[in-house]
């Protein structure tokens, strides 16, 4: 099938080379020039594990192309994505210009009948208004359809490609046969595609994600509970989580969740619930609780500092806000850097992927690493805000020779309590007791 993708960013590039994998031709769209020159000439512009494989096989295959020219991009197209930004706006909501703006360009340029898909996390509500700001200039017959994307950064080839399900939002049988023959590929695994409205497919999103970082401040609170009952979080996750009924993932306390699709759509799902005069208690926990665990470590290092941080210099390893992206959108270790910087201390940074994008936001505020253990050098503590493999076990001779004390706050839980007992060090995590020294 001929198939054009609008935006190819961390959703569009993913979803353009894997739809290229099973044979389609691909056309993918985007309004940044400079990314769109690297992409093709064979540059794969974010990190995703598995994706510099298959991109580079099916742009020498000739199934994959890049433009700037939008006309050009879907003329042949019987199906275009759109997988553009939903930003928050001011108020929280999602800020829903980037995909209006396309839409109207696609209502003055279609010529013949072909599927639009909103690929983006969009609100109830957005399929109707694509297909009106489409229909405003266009004179051939067109569907507009809900076809929500749930792969997680860092493994999102694999989830492309294996889907635990395919949910596709439409009323029309065209727009039904053709999606369905689109994802036939992917979800012979046994998993299901779901047709269903577009509004349900819609809020099928924002209830996902919504519900997954419910279970994380849920589980984060838990933590707290923990440290103040004298418990260990390590334990209530492996008791609660072998019950199917809660399931094992998605338990991990830590110093919250951040990325560019939690934050902003819970956010955005408590706006929607607003704008129908609804208030989502729990939703508004969920944030409340969030925005003060990205700084959980904070009161620990302070108190174990006297409360005075100036001239202070830590080491933090991991940035990204998760391991396996470069993406920093939302990562809390930015929120640590602010606050340790505003205190008056020095912070040596290392992350595996991501110090060119903290560099374009923080600039020289910290100092970049070129080894984990670099950063170490004469540094008070060290920090941990990404459980990135190569942080869960290190040297710790080495880490005990550079630090200037033998101090860790761990904002990931990465290793056991005892074994840092052990090996002597001032050890706190999240959840579990401390070991003071
Ligand atoms: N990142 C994820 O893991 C993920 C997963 C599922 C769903 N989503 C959703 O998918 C959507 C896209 O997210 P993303 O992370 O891929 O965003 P992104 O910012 O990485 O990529 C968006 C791309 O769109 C391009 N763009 C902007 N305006 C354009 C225009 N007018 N024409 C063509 N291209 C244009 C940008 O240059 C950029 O390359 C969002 O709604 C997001 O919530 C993201
Ligand atoms: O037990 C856990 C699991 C995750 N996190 C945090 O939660 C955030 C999000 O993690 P994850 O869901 O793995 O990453 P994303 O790539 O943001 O993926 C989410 O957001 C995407 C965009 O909407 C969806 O497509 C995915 O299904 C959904 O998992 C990160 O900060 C994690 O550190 C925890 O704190 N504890």
């Amino acid at each position: 099938m001929k198939i054009s993708v609008v935006g190819t960013g961390y959703v569009g590039l993913v979803t353009g080379t894997c739809f290229a994998e099973t044979g389609n031709d691909v056309v993918c769209v985007d309004i940044d020039a400079n990314k769109v020159k690297k992409l093709s000439s064979g540059q794969v512009t974010i990190y995703e594990p598995g994706l510099e494989k298959l991109f580079e096989r099916n742009l020498k295959e000739g199934r994959l192309h890049f433009t700037t020219n939008l006309a050009e991009g879907i003329a042949d197209a019987q199906v275009i994505f759109l997988a553009l930004p939903t930003p928050p706006g001011e108020d929280g909501s999602a800020d829903l210009s980037y995909i209006l703006g396309v839409a109207e360009q696609l209502g003055k340029i279609l010529t013949d009948y072909k599927v639009i898909v909103d690929k983006s996390t969009v609100p109830v509500g957005t399929a109707e208004k694509v297909r009106a700001v489409i229909a405003k200039h266009c004179k051939v017959p067109f569907d507009v359809v809900s076809n929500p994307e749930f792969l997680r950064e860092g493994v999102a080839v694999d989830d492309f490609m294996k889907p635990d399900r395919v949910v596709i939002g439409t009323e029309s049988e065209r727009a039904r046969k053709i999606m369905g023959d689109l994802y036939a590929p992917y979800v012979r695994q046994g998993n299901p595609v779901i047709y269903m409205d577009e509004k349900s497919a819609e809020l099928t999103k924002y209830a996902a994600n919504s519900f997954l970082a419910t279970k994380i401040s849920f589980m984060n609170e838990i933590a707290i509970l923990c440290e103040k009952l004298g418990a260990d979080v390590d334990m209530v996750r492996r008791g609660i989580g072998s019950d199917e009924r809660i399931g094992k993932r998605f338990l991990f306390p830590g110093i919250g969740y951040g990325g560019s699709c939690f934050p902003k759509d819970v956010q955005a799902l408590v706006k929607s619930s607003e704008e129908v005069s609804y208030d989502f208690k729990i939703l508004n926990a969920v944030m409340d609780v969030n925005e003060k665990q990205k700084l959980f470590l904070l009161p620990k290092i302070e108190a174990y500092f006297n409360n005075d941080l100036k001239g202070k210099h830590f080491a933090l390893w991991g940035l990204a806000f998760k391991p396996n992206t470069d993406d920093i959108r939302e990562a809390p270790a930015l929120y640590i850097i602010e606050a340790l910087t505003k205190a008056g201390a020095t912070v040596s940074v290392f992350d595996p992927e991501a110090m060119p994008n903290v560099r374009g936001v923080v600039g020289d505020i910290v100092t970049y690493a070129e080894h984990q253990y670099d950063s170490l050098e004469n540094a008070d503590a060290l920090i941990i805000a990404t459980e990135w493999s190569v942080f869960r076990t290190p040297d710790f001779d080495k880490i005990k020779s550079s630090l200037k004390n033998q101090v860790i706050f761990d904002g990931r839980n990465l290793f056991e309590v005892s074994r840092m007992q052990e090996l002597g060090f001032h050890y706190e995590s999240v959840g579990r007791t401390p070991v003071n020294l």
